[in-house]
C-alpha cells in the first residue's frame, strides 16, 4: 500500500494489484540452525482471495515457515515467487501480524487503524479515501460499536481481549476468521495463518492447509481434500463426524511415542508417503522450474503490475517526502500517546512533582545554612513507556511502514515539551524553598540546565532499552549506569580526588559531570555564605575562605567553586558538551535500531 515517485502511476499499480490474481508459491524451502533441521523441502501455493492454514504440533516449524514467507528469515535453500516473479519485497506487499500484537493502548480502535493507514499509504492519498478504507476495515472486522473505545493497556482498561484479537487479526475464533475471510475475498488478498486446534467450522473457512511435523510436510493442499488424502494415501480414514484436521494432528503427533526413534520413523514414513504420492494434492505449479529466460523475464517484467507496484513501493520507501510525511504522522501519534498515556507521562510527571515536593520540604532553606546542593537524575521511570513504543516500532518497521530515522526523530522531538513541563514543575516547586540562588537569571539558567540534564538521562535510557528490550534487564543496566555516573561524576568523592583512571575518561564522558558542575556554578557564583562562629569565637567554614583572613566570618561562592575545582569552567562549553553527549545518545539510539531487528 505504499506507492511512489509518481503517485498516480503507483496508485494505478495498486488498483491493478487489488484486482489482479496473485499466485504466491514456495518451492522446496529448507532451513536449518546448526545441525538441527527446522524445515525440510516445504512447498506450497496460495492465490488471491484464498486463506491458508499452517498447522502442526509444537516445534513443527510453523513460526519458521511464516517468518520465511514474510522474508523475515532467509531459508538455506528453496525459492519463493509471486506470479512467477522471485524479486519480490514482501514487506512492500504484505503485513505480518504476531500473536501478541504490539499496539498503543491509549489510542482508540479507529485512531489505531487510521494511523496505520496513513503510515502505509502514499502522502498524496486523499483523506476521504483513507477514511473510507478505515471505515470499511472497522465494519469488516465487526468493530463498529467499539471503534471509539481505547485499545487499553496494563493501567487503562480498553476493549476486550477478543476484540483486541479481532483488530490484530489473531485467528482464534471463527467469527474473527469470517471477518478476515470477507476482507480477503473483497480485496483479493492472500491470508496465511498459523492456527492451533481449530474446530471444523473454523478450519473450513480456510481454502488450503499446510500440515507440518518436525519440519517436514505431512500435507499441503486443499482443506476439503484432506480426508481423501488421509483415507487413500495414508490409509487412515477419518471416522464419520470426526474433524479431519484433529484426526490428522493426532496422526502426526509423536509426543506419546515411548521411543523418540520410533516417533522419528513414524514421521519419516508419513513424509515419504507425502513425497511420493502427495503431488496431486499440492497444486504448486511448475513455474519455478519452467520460468522464462532472463531476457524473456526482463521484457515481461515492466508490464507486470506486481513488479511495478513492488518497485514503486521500494522507491517510495526511500523518498524524502515520504520520510517527512511519516515523521510528521509519528509526531502526531506520539503527541496523542504521550498526552493520554498515564503510564508514560502521568507517572513520570507525578514522580517529578513528588521529588520536587520532597526536596522543597526536606531540604527547606538548605542552601542558606550549608553549601551543598545536588540533584540526582533517575530516568528509569521512562523505560516501560519506551518499551511499549519500541515494540510498536519493531512491528511497523518489519511490515515496511517506516524506518528508524522517522521513529528516532519523532521520539526525540516529542519528548522535549513533556520533559520541559516536568523540569519546570520540579523547579518551581523546589527552587525557592531550598533557597537556591535568588536571581531570576539564575532560576531560568537552572531550569535550562535541569531540562538538558533530564533529556540526556532519558536519551541514555532510550539507548539502553533499545539495545535490551527486556524490562528487568534494561532496568538493571540503566540503574547501574546511573550509579556509575554518580560515582565518577564527583557525587560521592570530589571529582579532583577521583582515582586518575576514572577521572581521565569516565568523569569526562559523564553527562552528570557537566550537569552538576553547571548547576553548582549557577548556584554559588556571586553569592556569599555565613560560616559558623565557634564557642571559642573562631570562625569555621566548610571550605577555605578568602574572607576569614579579612576578619569576615563568611565564605564566597567562588571560594567554594575553587575548592571543588570548578571555579574556572566555561559554562557555554559545558552546556555544549552536555548537548553533544545527548546528541551522541540519540545517534546511538538510531544506530542500535538500524541493526536490531527485534
Ligand atoms: N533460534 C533457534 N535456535 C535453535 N532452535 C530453534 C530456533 N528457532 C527455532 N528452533 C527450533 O526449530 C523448531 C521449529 O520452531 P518453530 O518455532 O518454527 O515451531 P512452531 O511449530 O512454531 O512451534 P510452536 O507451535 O510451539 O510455537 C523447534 O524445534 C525449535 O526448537
Amino acid at each position: 500500500m505504499q506507492p511512489a515517485h509518481n503517485d498516480l502511476e503507483a496508485q494505478n499499480a495498486r488498483h491493478h494489484t487489488e484486482h489482479q490474481q496473485l499466485v504466491f508459491e514456495w518451492d522446496r524451502l529448507n532451513y536449518h540452525i546448526k545441525d538441527k533441521v527446522v524445515l525440510s523441502d516445504v512447498s506450497g501455493t496460495v492465490s488471491s482471495g484464498e486463506m491458508l492454514a499452517v498447522m502442526g504440533p509444537s516445534g513443527a516449524g510453523k513460526s519458521t515457515i511464516l517468518d520465511i514467507l514474510a522474508q523475515r528469515t532467509r531459508p538455506n535453500s528453496g525459492k519463493m515467487s509471486v506470479n512467477g516473479n522471485e524479486t519480490i519485497d514482501m514487506s512492500s506487499l504484505g503485513s505480518y501480524v504476531e500473536q501478541n500484537e504490539a499496539l498503543l493502548g491509549v489510542l482508540s480502535v479507529r485512531e489505531t487503524i487510521q494511523f496505520a493507514a496513513r503510515l502505509s499509504l502514499d502522502p498524496s492519498t486523499p483523506r476521504k479515501l483513507i477514511e473510507e478504507r478505515v471505515s470499511e476495515t472497522i465494519t469488516g472486522l465487526g468493530l463498529s460499536e467499539v471503534s471509539s473505545n481505547r485499545i487499553g493497556n496494563a493501567i487503562q482498561r480498553g476493549i476486550s481481549g477478543g476484540q483486541k484479537r479481532r483488530w490484530s487479526g489473531q485467528p482464534h475464533q471463527s467469527g474473527v476468521l469470517l471477518a478476515i475471510r470477507n476482507i480477503a475475498v473483497q480485496h483479493n488478498m492472500i491470508v496465511i495463518a498459523s492456527i492451533h486446534q481449530p474446530n471444523w467450522e473454523t478450519i473450513s473457512l480456510f481454502d488450503k492447509l499446510l500440515l507440518l511435523a518436525q519440519g517436514k510436510t505431512m500435507y499441503s493442499g486443499p482443506v476439503d481434500r484432506l480426508d481423501e488424502y488421509l483415507a487413500q494415501v495414508l490409509e487412515r480414514p477419518v471416522a464419520m463426524h470426526a474433524n479431519p484436521t484433529d484426526h490428522a494432528l493426532d496422526l502426526i503427533n509423536t509426543d506419546f511415542f515411548s521411543d523418540a526413534k520410533e516417533g522419528q520413523n513414524h514421521i519419516d514414513e508419513l513424509s515419504s508417503r507425502w513425497r511420493t504420492r502427495g503431488g496431486r494434492y499440492n497444486s504448486v505449479r511448475t513455474t519455478l522450474e519452467t520460468r522464462p529466460s532472463t531476457e524473456e523475464k526482463e521484457s515481461t517484467l515492466d508490464a507486470d503490475p506486481i513488479h511495478v507496484w513492488s518497485q514503486e513501493r521500494r522507491v517510495a520507501k526511500q523518498s524524502i517526502r515520504r520520510a517527512f510525511h511519516q515523521t510528521w504522522i509519528l509526531i502526531e501519534r506520539n503527541i496523542l500517546n504521550y498526552s493520554r498515556n498515564l503510564l508514560a507521562y502521568g507517572v513520570r510527571l507525578g514522580m517529578y512533582l513528588g521529588m520536587g515536593f520532597l526536596m522543597a520540604t526536606v531540604w527547606v532553606n538548605l542552601a542558606q545554612t550549608t553549601t551543598d546542593s545536588r540533584f540526582i537524575f533517575t530516568p528509569l521511570h521512562f523505560l516501560p513507556a519506551f518499551l511499549e513504543e519500541r515494540q510498536v516500532f519493531m512491528r511497523e518497521r518489519l511490515n515496511g511502514l517506516y524506518g528508524p530515522g522517522a521513529y528516532v526523530i519523532a521520539n526525540s522531538l516529542c519528548t522535549l515539551p513533556y520533559l520541559f513541563v516536568c523540569a519546570a514543575l520540579f523547579a518551581v516547586l523546589c527552587y525557592w524553598s531550598i533557597g537556591l540562588h535568588p536571581g531570576a537569571v539564575e532560576f531560568f539558567r537552572f531550569l535550562a540546565i535541569l531540562f538538558l540534564a533530564v533529556y540526556a538521562a532519558e536519551s541514555q535510557s532510550a539507548v539502553v532499552a533499545a539495545a535490551l528490550p527486556i524490562f528487568v534487564a534494561a532496568l538493571a543496566v540503566a540503574s547501574f549506569l546511573n550509579g556509575f555516573w554518580m560515582c565518577v561524576g564527583g557525587y560521592f568523592i570530589k571529582a579532583v580526588n577521583l582515582p586518575r583512571f576514572w577521572y581521565f575518561w569516565a568523569h569526562f564522558i559523564d553527562y552528570q559531570t557537566y550537569a552538576f558542575d553547571l548547576l553548582v556554578v549557577n548556584d554559588f557564583r556571586g553569592l556569599v555564605y555565613d560560616c559558623q562562629t565557634l564557642a571559642d569565637g573562631s570562625c569555621h567554614c566548610d571550605y577555605p575562605s578568602s574572607l576569614v583572613s579579612q576578619g569576615i566570618c563568611q565564605v564566597r561562592g567562588d571560594d567554594v567553586l575553587n575548592a571543588l575545582g570548578i571555579g574556572g569552567i566555561n559554562s557555554g562549553l559545558y552546556a555544549g558538551i552536555l548537548l553533544a553527549i545527548t546528541l551522541v545518545f540519540r545517534i546511538l539510539l538510531y544506530v542500535i535500531l538500524v541493526f536490531k531487528k527485534r
